[in-house]
């Protein structure tokens, strides 16, 4: 079995942001992900990691988008300025909060400019924290309609014009399943340039278990491959409390 994370921006989110942590911790998680950490000082996310002895995996960047701006503008001609103002400010939540990955954000364009633009940013990116790993992650069109990068090829072409060793894949099975309706074949297509795994059922984004994935070969194919990294479970809970979602991890 592949070793299980909390993205605590979706799971425990009936708690208070704060006490997500311990809730984590109790339920036998050793590491978390956090989408946007910026509504809360770096310290005190801070504190809350160490006092539950957990690892964070992943912070966001640029922000914010769920609080009702753009997802990112590294595809936004124009939004350099911007796109170089939010890593930078990413790269000071890092330097406290030691994230194993920042996930890059693209943004709402399209087109030729736009891809150059995402290039071209990425390299900025990678080039000013080359100790970082940092990573794209493809999202499926009905849930962020006009989000440039909405295609496993097309990430894999822009990480070869990055071409910068620590910029990867994020791979989310339930992106995977909605945007090529194969979410294992998208694992064994693209596992090669993963560095980082999400989790959670299509359509409904809910706690494995419904729809057409099988995550039991899912786990297996990703046991049988060469990433050894975490497999992060980024769902809505169907269930009231998170803790009673989790049967599937067992
Ligand atoms: O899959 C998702 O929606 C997330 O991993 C994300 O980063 C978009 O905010
Ligand atoms: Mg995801």
């Amino acid at each position: 079995m592949p070793k299980f994370a909390a993205n605590i921006s979706l799971l425990f989110s009936e708690l208070p942001y704060l006490d997500r942590f311990q809730a984590a911790a109790a339920a036998g998680f050793e590491a978390v992900e956090i989408l946007f950490p910026y509504e809360t000082a770096a310290k005190e996310t801070q504190r809350a990691l160490l006092a539950n002895g957990l690892e964070l995996l992943l912070i966001n960047a640029p922000p914010p988008n769920y609080t009702g701006g753009e997802p990112g503008y590294a595809a936004i001609p124009g939004g350099e300025d911007r796109f170089q103002r939010d890593i930078r400010r990413v790269l000071r939540y890092a330097d406290v909060l030691r994230p194993g990955i920042i996930h890059v954000m693209a943004g709402y364009e399209k087109g030729e400019e736009a891809l150059q633009t995402f290039v071209r940013n990425l390299k900025w990116a990678a080039d000013q924290a080359p100790q970082q790993q940092f990573t794209i992650e493809p999202l499926n069109s009905g849930d962020q309609p006009g989000y440039f990068l909405d295609d496993f090829n097309l990430a894999r072409e822009i990480l070869a014009a990055v071409e910068r060793p620590n910029v990867g894949l994020q791979y989310d099975a339930y992106h995977a399943q909605l945007i090529h309706g194969d979410a294992a074949k998208v694992w064994d297509e693209f596992s090669a340039n993963t560095v980082h795994v999400q989790i959670g059922a299509a359509p409904s984004r809910s706690e494995p278990g419904s729809g057409p994935v099988d995550f039991d070969a899912l786990f297996a194919a990703i046991d049988a491959s060469a990433y050894d990294g975490w497999v992060s479970a980024e769902y809505n809970p169907s269930t009231a409390r998170t803790e009673d979602s989790l049967g599937w991890m067992s």
